[in-house]
C-alpha cells in the first residue's frame, strides 16, 4: 500500500481540474436533452399567455396554466432578465453580498482542504507516536484556525440569507412599481382573468423564488470550485485515475437521475398555486366576515375552505411520494454506491499498483518506456506505517469531499428544477403586470362568437378611444367632463351604451340615473381610467380637480385624521392644503361625525375604521374627504344610501356651497333638487342627457324610453 500511494503521489494533473468542470457541467446539460422536445410548445403557450386579454377566460388562467416549468433556453433567459433585476450592477450592495458569497465560499474550500489535510498528520503523528507532531496538529494548529473556520462558517450563513433578503427587496419593489401604478392591482382583478391570487404571487413565490436563486448560486459554485481544488490535490498523491474514475461515475449518475427524475418544477408551482386558492379562500371569509356570519354561511364557507385544504394535502402526498421515490435513488447511487466507488478508487493503488491498466492511467509515458517500477518503493519517506496511514486518511477525506462535491453538484440539477417552478410563477406575474400596465393592451380583444352581426358590431364600437387629461396649471375650460362619440362596454363585452356625447361645465350638476346594471357606475370606471376607453374623445380634469366618493369608501389603517386626508398623508396635508386640527374636526362637525373626534383617542385614534364606523358614518366620513380636498367635480356614486334622508340633505348642500360640481348616481327622488340635468340610461343601450324639469321626476326614475343619444 505504501508503494501505492507513494507511486501515486508523484503525478499532479491541473488539467484534470478542466476535466472535472465539464464532466459535472455534463450532469447539468442533460436537462437542456430532456427539455428540448418539449421548448417550441412552451414557448407557443408562453406567448398566447403574455397576449391574452379577455375577462372570463379561464383557459389560460392561473387554475390550469400554459405555461410548462422546464430547463430551457426560454427559462434561462427568464432567469437572466430577473438577475439582472435583482443584482441591478457591480456598485450595488447585491453584487457586494454576491461577491463576499464567493469569497467565503472560496474560503471555506480551501479551509475543507487544510481540515482534510491536517486529519491525515494527526493520524500520521499518532501512528508514528510522535507527540510534537501531535500537539502541533492536533492541537495548537486547529486550536488556531477555530477561529477562521466559524467566522467563515457563520458569515457565509449570514451573507446567503443577506443576499436572498437584498435580491427579494429588489424583486419585490420592482413588481410593487408595477402592481401599484396605473391602477394595475385594480385590473388585475378586474379586467383580468389570468391570476387569481397575486397577494400570494407578491409575497410567497418571490421570496421562494429569490430564495431559491440564491441557494442554488451556492450549492453550484462551491462544488464546482471544490471539484477543481480537489481534484488537482488528489491527482498529485493519487494520480489521475482516481478523481477521472470518481467524475466518471458521477456522468453515469447525473444521466439516471435525469432520466427517473420527477417534474419538481411543475410540481413546485403548482404547489404554489393550490396554496395560494387556499389562502384566497381565507382572505375572502376575513373581507366578508359579517355578511357570512348573518348569513349563517360558516358550514358553507368551511366547505370550500376544506375542499381547498384538500386539494393542498392531495398534491403535497404526491410531491412527498415522488421526493421519496427520488430521494431513494439519490440516496444509493449519490451517497452510499458513491462511497463504495469512493473506497474502490483508494483501495487500487493498495492491491492493483502493477497491474497494466493502472501503469496506463498514472503513468504513459513511463509505461511506454518499459519502466513500471516505481521509483518510491523503497524511499522509507512513504513506506513507513505512520506514512502510510497519514496519506491514506488524507487521500480518502479528499476523495470523499470530491465525491460530495460532485453529488452536490448533480443534486443541485434537481434545485434548477424546482426554481423553474418559482420562475415560471413570477415570470406569468411580469407578463401580466406588463399588459395591464399598458393601456393599449387593456382594450379588449373579443373573442369571436358564432353570433357574426354580435362580432361586426364590436368590432365597430371596440376601437380604442381618446384620452385628453387637462393639466393642473390649465383653467376650468381645459379642465371639463366631456364625451365625445365614446362607448360604453363592459369588460365582458356588453354593450351598455353607444355613442355618449355629452358636456358636463363646472356648475353644472348632473344626477345619473337608470336601472341596476344599466353602466352608471361603468361610466364613472372609464372617466377615471379604470376600465378602456372605446370610441370617441373623453376630455377629463386633471386627476386633483375630479374626486371619487363611493357607496363603501375605503378607511386607511391610521388615524382618524389620516383617514379624511386620505390619500394624502397628514404631512402632505399639512404642506399642500394647510391642513389643521381644527380643521380636520370642523369638517368632521359638519357631515355629524363629530362625536367620534371626542372618542378616546380623539383624532390620533388608530383603529380598523372599517369594523368601528357604521354603514352611514362610513359614508359620512366619505363627505368629510370630498370637503377637505374641494375638488372641481365630485363623482357621487350612490355615496349617501346608508345617510338618514336629513343628513343627507345637508351633506349635498354643503359639497354645493363649497363651489364642487356633483356628478351623482342615486336612487333616490329626494337628491333630484340637487341637480341641474340628468344622465338616464334605459339598461338597453341607450340614453338621455337633458336639463332637469319640474314634474320629470317619476318618469325619469322608471325608466326612460328608448331615445338614443342627445
Ligand atoms: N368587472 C366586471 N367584469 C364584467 N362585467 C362587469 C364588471 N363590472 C360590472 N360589470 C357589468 O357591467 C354592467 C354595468 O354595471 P354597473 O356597475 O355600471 O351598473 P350600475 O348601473 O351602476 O348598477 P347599480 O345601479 O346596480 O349600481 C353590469 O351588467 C355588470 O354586471
Amino acid at each position: 500500500m505504501t508503494n501505492a500511494l507513494s507511486v501515486l503521489s508523484t503525478q499532479p494533473r491541473a488539467a484534470l481540474a478542466a476535466t472535472a468542470a465539464a464532466a459535472a457541467a455534463g450532469g447539468l446539460l442533460a436537462h437542456k436533452w430532456n427539455a428540448a422536445v418539449q421548448n417550441k410548445r412552451l414557448e407557443k403557450g408562453f406567448l398566447r399567455a403574455s397576449r391574452r386579454h379577455r375577462v372570463g377566460d379561464d383557459t389560460d388562467s392561473d387554475e390550469k396554466p400554459a405555461l410548462v416549468a422546464k430547463v430551457d433556453a426560454q427559462f434561462f433567459a427568464n432567469l437572466t432578465a430577473f438577475v439582472k433585476i435583482c443584482i441591478p450592477g457591480v456598485a450595488s450592495t447585491e453584487f457586494l453580498a454576491l461577491s463576499t458569497v464567493a469569497a467565503l465560499l472560496g474560503a471555506r474550500s480551501y479551509l475543507d482542504l487544510w481540515a482534510s489535510s491536517n486529519g491525515g498528520h494527526v493520524v500520521k503523528a499518532i501512528v508514528g507516536r510522535d507527540k510534537d507532531a501531535f500537539i502541533q496538529k492536533a492541537i495548537i494548529d486547529i486550536a488556531t484556525m477555530m477561529f477562521p473556520m466559524s467566522f467563515v462558517n457563520n458569515s457565509l450563513k449570514y451573507m446567503i440569507s443577506r443576499l436572498k433578503v437584498l435580491m427579494r427587496r429588489r424583486l419585490s419593489m420592482h413588481f410593487h412599481d408595477k402592481y401599484l401604478s396605473s391602477n394595475t392591482f385594480y385590473k388585475v382583478s378586474n379586467l383580468d382573468s389570468r391570476i387569481r391570487n397575486i397577494d400570494q404571487l407578491l409575497t410567497v413565490d418571490i421570496e421562494k423564488f429569490c430564495s431559491s436563486m440564491a441557494d442554488l448560486y451556492s450549492n453550484i459554485s462551491k462544488p464546482s470550485f471544490d471539484i477543481i481544488l480537489f481534484s488537482r490535490q488528489l491527482s498529485r498523491s493519487l494520480g489521475p485515475s482516481g478523481p477521472i474514475c470518481m467524475i466518471l461515475y458521477f456522468g453515469f449518475c447525473s444521466i439516471i437521475l435525469r432520466a427517473v427524475q420527477p417534474p419538481f418544477g411543475q410540481l413546485a408551482a403548482d404547489e404554489q398555486r393550490l396554496e395560494g386558492e387556499y389562502r384566497l379562500h381565507h382572505s375572502r371569509l376575513i373581507a366578508h366576515s359579517e355578511e357570512i356570519a348573518f348569513f349563517g354561511g360558516g358550514g358553507r364557507e368551511k366547505q370550500y375552505i376544506n375542499l381547498a385544504f384538500d386539494n393542498v394535502v392531495d398534491h403535497l402526498k404526491k410531491l412527498f411520494a415522488a421526493r421519496w421515490r427520488n430521494g431513494f435513488v439519490d440516496a444509493i447511487l449519490v451517497k452510499y454506491l458513491a462511497t463504495v466507488v469512493g473506497y474502490s478508487i483508494v483501495s487500487i493503488p493498495v492491491f492493483f499498483t502493477d497491474s497494466m491498466v493502472f501503469q496506463v492511467l498514472n503513468h504513459p509515458r513511463r509505461f511506454l518506456a518499459g519502466n513500471t517500477r516505481s521509483k518510491k518503493k523503497t524511499d522509507p519517506e512513504t513506506t513507513s506505517a505512520s506514512n502510510i496511514a497519514g496519506l491514506y486518511t488524507r487521500n480518502s477525506r479528499l476523495l470523499l469531499q470530491l465525491a460530495s462535491a460532485i453529488g452536490r453538484l448533480v443534486l443541485a440539477g434537481k434545485e434548477i428544477t424546482k426554481l423553474t417552478g418559482y420562475c415560471q410563477r413570477v415570470t406569468r406575474l411580469q407578463h401580466v403586470l406588463d399588459d395591464l400596465g399598458d393601456e393599449r393592451a387593456v382594450q379588449k380583444r373579443f373573442e369571436s362568437s358564432p353570433d357574426l352581426e354580435r362580432d361586426l358590431k364590436l368590432a365597430e364600437l371596440m376601437i380604442p378611444g381618446e384620452l385628453i387629461v387637462g393639466s393642473e396649471d390649465e383653467g376650468p375650460e381645459k379642465n371639463v367632463v366631456r364625451f365625445s362619440g365614446v362607448n360604453l362596454l363592459s369588460p365582458d363585452c356588453t354593450i351598455l351604451a353607444e355613442n355618449l356625447t355629452f358636456e358636463i361645465p363646472r356648475g353644472c350638476h348632473v344626477l345619473t340615473t337608470g336601472p341596476n346594471g344599466s353602466g352608471k357606475s361603468s361610466l364613472f370606471r372609464v372617466l377615471a381610467g379604470l376600465w378602456p376607453l372605446y370610441g370617441g374623445t373623453l376630455h377629463r380634469p386633471s386627476r386633483s380637480r375630479i374626486f371619487y366618493v363611493p357607496q363603501r369608501p375605503y378607511l386607511a389603517l391610521g388615524t382618524l385624521r389620516e383617514n379624511v386626508t386620505y390619500p394624502m398623508t397628514w404631512t402632505e396635508a399639512v404642506q399642500q392644503k394647510g391642513a389643521t386640527d381644527d380643521l380636520i374636526i370642523e369638517l368632521l362637525e359638519m357631515v355629524h361625525l363629530g362625536d367620534i373626534t371626542r372618542r378616546k383617542g380623539g383624532l390620533d385614534a388608530v383603529q380598523d375604521w372599517a369594523e368601528v364606523l357604521s354603514g352611514g358614518q362610513k359614508q359620512r366620513l366619505g363627505f368629510s374627504r370630498l370637503l377637505f380636498h374641494k375638488p372641481d367635480y365630485a363623482i357621487l356614486d350612490e355615496a349617501s344610501s346608508a345617510v338618514s334622508i336629513d343628513v343627507e340633505q345637508l351633506l349635498y348642500q354643503s359639497v354645493k356651497d363649497c363651489g364642487i360640481t356633483l356628478i351623482s348616481v342615486s336612487h333616490r327622488p329626494s337628491l333630484w333638487s340637487f341637480h341641474d340635468k340628468v344622465l338616464a340610461f334605459d339598461g338597453e343601450g341607450s340614453y338621455e342627457f337633458r336639463e332637469i324639469k319640474a314634474g320629470d321626476v317619476p318618469s325619469l326614475v322608471s325608466g326612460v324610453p328608448g331615445s338614443s343619444g342627445t
